[in-house]
């Protein structure tokens, strides 16, 4: 393990520091002294919205409900998807299932190529790009599901056995909830119905990241997952527990978000935000570590061609631009940059 020791290098995988039974987090996990706790939040106000999807199209008080959920939380359940809880359940059994074997096998996914050059796709953590990175207590398996000739599955699992086929099925059948809620937020800013749905392009990547939280004694000095929004145009978010853990921020005020199993979540990232203008804005969000219980969840993001312009649809909305265009491409890379530093992009391409 020495070569543990060099942080900016070879990070841990936090499950097996955890299984080693570390009662105090290392220092490049532990992210301020304890004056606030940093899983204090409030709940909120008042439930998630809900949408259902086998009304949004007819009914106006369905499509409000859209409109409130995009410009207040940003965030919002949605029902009428036609998925069943058997697959639900079975793709987040398969994830939880990749997490609990032994090292070996995942390392077989790993991340570092060689043993040593990161790459997003595969097991382990976040790539750690300067000194003094706070870590996340988690780990993670991140997966390019589309375009499909670039699913590469040599860094995907080959156990548990159903890994590959739940997920592709799960994929498959998840790209009703984007179409049905993109058109939608379409009809809301009154823009053409296809207006965000065509900005896709052929080699819009789809990306799955799988989280994998475990149990922390110090939860007060760690993040499982550090505050973010997400990049993409929306994403979508599975759990396998109802582990209160997840929480929104709002002007300021940490809020827990209350997540269940067979429940999905949709979360409206950067991209939407711009090309919307910032009239649906995409949320800064974290997850708290817990002491005893552990959890997984399996985000889903839904990104554009990299060649793409990602532009503010502003003239059609006659409006200032609120942000600069900029391609695809130049918002990732300087995503992981941002991401590593807990910024964001996004704030430094809005015109003030
Ligand atoms: O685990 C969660 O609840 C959220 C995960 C998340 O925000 C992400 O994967 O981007
Ligand atoms: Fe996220």
């Amino acid at each position: 393990m020495a070569a543990q020791a060099c942080v900016l290098s070879l990070p841990t995988i936090v499950q097996e520091l955890a299984a080693s039974g570390v009662q105090e987090p290392p220092r490049q996990y532990v992210r301020r002294p304890a004056c606030v706790r940093l899983d204090a939040a409030v709940d909120m106000p008042e439930p998630i919205p809900d949408v259902d999807l086998t009304r949004l199209s007819t009914d106006a008080d369905e499509a409000a409900k859209l409109r409130t959920a995009l410009q207040t939380w940003g965030l919002f359940t949605v029902t009428g998807h036609g998925i069943e809880d058997s697959l639900m359940e079975n793709v987040m059994k398969a994830s939880r299932g990749f997490f609990h074997q032994p090292l070996e096998e995942k390392q077989k996914c790993s991340n570092l190529k060689d043993g040593k050059h990161f790459q997003v796709e595969g097991y382990g953590s976040d790539q750690v790009k300067f000194q003094d990175q706070k870590m996340d207590w988690s780990d993670r398996l991140h997966l390019k599901v589309e375009p499909e000739s670039e699913r590469n599955f040599a860094n995907w699992p080959t156990k548990p056995e159903s890994f590959r086929d739940v997920l592709l099925e799960y994929a498959s059948r998840i790209k009703v909830i984007k179409h049905a809620i993109l058109a939608a937020m379409a009809r809301i800013l009154e823009l053409d119905e296809d207006h965000f749905l065509s900005q896709f392009g052929e080699k819009a990547p789809v990306t799955v990241r799988i989280n994998h939280y475990v149990p922390c004694a110090r939860p007060d000095v760690v993040l499982g997952f550090k505050p973010h929004s997400d990049d993409g145009v929306l994403a979508t978010l599975l759990v396998d527990n109802d582990l209160v853990a997840l929480q929104v921020l709002r002007d300021g005020i940490w809020y827990n978000v209350p997540t269940t199993p067979n429940t999905i979540l949709i979360n409206i990232g950067d991209f939407m935000e711009i090309m919307s203008n910032g009239m649906f804005k995409s949320p800064v969000h974290r997850v708290v570590a817990n002491v005893e219980k552990e959890r997984t969840s399996l985000a889903m993001f839904y990104g554009l061609d990299a060649e793409k312009v990602i532009e503010p649809a502003s003239d059609q909305l006659n409006q200032p631009a609120q942000y600069k265009k900029l391609k695809t491409k130049d918002y990732m890379a300087g995503f992981y940059k941002h991401f590593a530093r807990g910024t964001r992009v996004i704030d430094s391409i809005k015109i003030i």
